[in-house]
Formats: C-alpha cells, sequence, structure tokens
C-alpha cells in the first residue's frame, strides 16, 4: 500500500496541492480527474520525488520514503512524450528492465520486450527509431516499456491523450488487467470521465488543488460532482453491468 498524508505542492510562493491525503492499493487502478491546471501533474510528479513537496509518503512497511526512494518505487510516465532519441523501438522497451541489461541482452529477456511490443501492435516498428514515430505511436511504445519495467507502482500522466479510440481502449484494457494480475498499483490522470468511469477501480477527484471525491466510480460519479470538478452540465444513465453512460450538455457557469 502506498500512502500519501498531509501532502502540500507549491511552486515558489503559489501553493498549487494541500492537505492530500489517500493510500493506493496493489492490483487497483485509479484515475485522477480534475480540470486543467488543478494539480494532477504536479501530484503525480510530487508523489514520484520528481519536484518537492512538504508531507507524508509511506510505502508497505517503508515510512517517510525520501523523493530518491520514491522515484526507486514508482514507475512515472510523463504526460509529454516528445523529445528526440536516436534509440530503437525494442531498445526502448529494453530500457525499461534497465537493472537486468549487461554487455550482452539476454535472449529471453529480448524475446520478451518483443511479446510486450506485439501485445501493444507495434512488432512491425521493432527497429524504426523513436524520431521516426507519430506522437500516438510514441505514447504507445512508452506505455508499453512502462508495464515491460513491471513496477510495484505506476504512474501515468494522461497516458491515452494521443492516442485514437480503439488505442485509448486498448491501453486502459492493458493497464487495468497487468494490475489485477501482477498486483501492480497504478494510478492515471485522465481528462475522459466516461472512460475513466469504465476502466478504473477508483476515482479520486482534484478541483483547485484539493480531494473532494475519492471512492468508487459508480458511488462518486454523480451530475453535481462534474459540475463541481469541470463546470459542466451532463447527464448520467445507469447502464447494464454497472456501466455508467456520461454525455456532457454544456458549459455553465
Ligand atoms: N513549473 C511550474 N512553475 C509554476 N507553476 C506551475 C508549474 N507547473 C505547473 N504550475 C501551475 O500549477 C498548477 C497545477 O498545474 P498542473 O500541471 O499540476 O495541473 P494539471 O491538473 O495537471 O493540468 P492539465 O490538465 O492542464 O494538464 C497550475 O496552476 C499551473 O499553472
Amino acid at each position: 500500500m502506498l500512502t500519501i498524508s498531509n501532502m502540500t505542492v507549491s511552486y515558489r510562493t503559489v501553493k498549487v496541492l494541500e492537505d492530500i491525503k489517500f493510500s493506493l492499493y496493489p492490483c487497483e487502478f485509479t484515475a485522477l480527474l480534475g480540470s486543467n491546471g488543478t494539480g494532477k501533474s504536479s501530484l503525480l510528479k510530487a508523489v514520484s520525488g520528481l519536484i518537492p513537496s512538504e508531507g507524508q509518503i509511506n510505502f508497505q512497511n517503508r515510512l517517510n520514503l525520501s523523493p530518491k526512494e520514491c522515484g526507486e518505487v514508482i514507475a512515472y510516465m510523463p504526460q509529454d512524450t516528445g523529445g528526440t532519441s536516436s534509440l530503437t523501438v525494442l531498445e526502448v522497451i529494453l530500457l525499461g528492465r534497465l537493472t537486468s541489461l549487461g554487455m550482452r541482452v539476454p535472449e529471453d529477456l529480448q524475446a520478451e520486450a518483443y511479446q510486450s511490443l506485439i501485445a501493444f501492435g507495434l512488432e512491425s516498428l521493432a527497429t524504426r527509431t523513436l524520431d521516426e514515430l507519430s506522437g500516438g505511436q510514441r505514447q504507445l511504445v512508452y506505455l508499453a516499456q512502462s508495464l515491460f519495467r513491471n513496477p510495484d507502482v505506476l504512474f501515468l500522466d494522461e497516458p491515452t491523450a494521443a492516442l485514437d479510440l480503439r488505442h485509448q481502449l486498448i491501453v486502459l484494457d492493458k493497464v487495468s488487467s497487468h494490475c489485477k494480475n501482477n498486483g501492480t498499483t497504478a494510478m492515471a490522470a485522465m481528462h475522459d470521465i466516461s472512460l475513466a468511469g469504465r476502466y478504473a477501480d477508483r476515482l479520486i477527484c482534484l478541483s483547485k488543488g484539493r480531494i473532494i471525491a475519492d471512492g468508487r466510480p459508480q458511488d462518486v460519479l454523480s451530475e453535481s460532482l462534474i459540475r463541481n470538478l469541470y463546470g459542466v452540465e451532463a447527464d448520467i444513465v445507469n447502464g447494464e453491468n454497472g456501466t455508467l453512460h456520461i454525455t456532457p450538455l454544456r458549459a455553465v457557469g
């Protein structure tokens, strides 16, 4: 279990997150929701030890982790997967297991990396360099790398932002099943509340730097929550098998 308590994050003198506390559990996929600029990325970065924060982070029986220890426990995939790189797609996947790499890459590790490319439909790109990929293909490569790394805790910042509809479904399905099959704890900042409601076990909702709702999608998603979070009027209909159908109607306020 990963537990965050009394977390505050500031940029210079401006506080952007305050009184943050929550716990994340193995096998659970949590979606982090909130409007633009409300602090989702800052929260993921602060807990991953990438930006300074105040408060306490505990993981399993390890108390008060330092930023370096947070970085060792949590694999963080940023929102922006751009930037130049002349590494091939297969090499990027293999880098996910940097600690297992020596002078030679064991054949079984190469085969496993190739399998993770197949899982994301990326095998035809294995020998291409990252510079030669589209934005969505690059995002898929980094997602495949994150799962290949098989971390205890995985943080993803808008993992489906560059993806088409089919790949959004494939990726969220894979992240959710990876959690269940490997005991991984995952949290993803997301903007699509319908997809979050469908794939996440739990939603944590941020507004103005504070958590205003935390629970199972069917328990927390309501028309008034959507109005509070986004300033949007929406219709929510309960479908079969507990699915929620959310239709945004108009911006209000
Ligand atoms: N490096 C920085 N220096 C100063 N202020 C920052 C910095 N990064 C983010 N902020 C501010 O902190 C607040 C939270 O930003 P953050 O990127 O965490 O929001 P977000 O919820 O991830 O937004 P989005 O959905 O638009 O990606 C915003 O007001 C933003 O302008």
